[in-house]
């Protein structure tokens, strides 16, 4: 939306990556009660065959928490399980100590969990603020404090309420996606793959405005692609391996991480051209 200059994004967000580094902390423990938990979930999407077979996430107050992983690992998966979009098995989702297992996307985003999905997370025919009301569509008398608060975040979609969504780049389609998310004041925020088809500078710009919305007190879930980036942004991550959380720690710590290098050297080093 903005005349972006490359090279200044890039060393923006290299300054954020090193800014987080030295803020997280290994242990979360002393970051107050959880606020959003899977315990050993199993399911999937078809009978009788598991695409998640024990993945068990925690997200503190405050945290941005990555989730990576080879493609299939079933990270896209977890979050649908979290919003109530598959089969769950066996295990719980927890809610600020309230079990939410299975409940449907309409009751969890009035609990205060927002969900901006990979694909197909606009209405093209809608405006900016159109589609800002679609968010709010089981709380509309809250529209003014919310426009505001989105618009402050994202001085763009202000400027730019009247245009059609359809008209805007895949960059700006994320971000109307995710102010729509945040018109409900959610507690947590899922993120599928925000970065997914974007260029390299605008895949930055994104991870800007994730860590903006996390600053503003947003919990954060990112589903990430780009491990390098989401490594170096996240609080903490979860690298998914056959629907399990295998390894998880600082971003830190899991990019110093051997067998975790072993599983995503591949993944890593393409994304060293970034
Ligand atoms: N709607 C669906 N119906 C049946 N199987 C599905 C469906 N969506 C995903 N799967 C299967 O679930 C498994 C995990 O998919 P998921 O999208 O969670 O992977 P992922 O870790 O997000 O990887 P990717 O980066 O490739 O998206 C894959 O084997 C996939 O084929």
């Amino acid at each position: 939306m903005s005349d972006i200059d490359p090279n200044e994004v890039n060393a923006e967000t290299n300054e954020l990556a090193a800014e987080r580094a030295a803020a997280r902390t290994a242990a979360p423990t002393d970051r107050g009660d959880v606020v959003l938990k899977t315990e050993n979930l199993v399911g999937g999407y078809l009978p009788g065959v598991n695409i998640l077979n024990g993945c068990t996430i925690e997200a503190y107050p405050g945290e941005l928490i990555g989730i990576i992983g080879p493609n299939g690992a079933g990270k896209s998966t977890v979050l649908k399980a979290i919003f109530g979009q598959i089969k769950i098995r066996s295990g719980r989702v927890i809610l600020k100590g309230e079990d939410i297992t299975g409940l449907k996307a309409n009751k969890l985003v009035t609990k205060g969990v927002g969900m901006v999905p990979q694909n197909n997370n606009v209405f093209p025919s809608l405006t900016i603020e159109e589609n800002l009301e679609m968010g709010l569509f089981q709380k509309p008398s809250i529209f003014a404090e919310r426009f505001e608060f989105v618009t402050t975040l994202f001085p763009e979609l202000g400027k730019r309420r009247k245009q059609r969504a359809g008209s805007l780049s895949g960059g700006e389609r994320q971000m109307v996606a995710m102010g729509r998310a945040l018109m409900m004041e959610p507690s947590v925020l899922l993120l599928d793959e925000p970065s997914a088809g974007l260029s390299p500078v605008r895949q930055d710009e994104t991870f800007m405005r994730v860590h903006q919305i996390n600053r503003a007190g947003v919990s954060v879930i990112m589903v990430e692609q780009n491990a390098r980036r989401c490594l170096q942004i996240c609080d903490r991550a979860y690298v998914l391996d056959q629907g399990r959380d295998a390894y998880t720690g600082t971003g830190r710590e899991l990019m110093k991480d051997p067998k975790v290098i072993e599983l995503y050297l591949g993944t890593l080093a393409a994304d060293q051209g970034h």
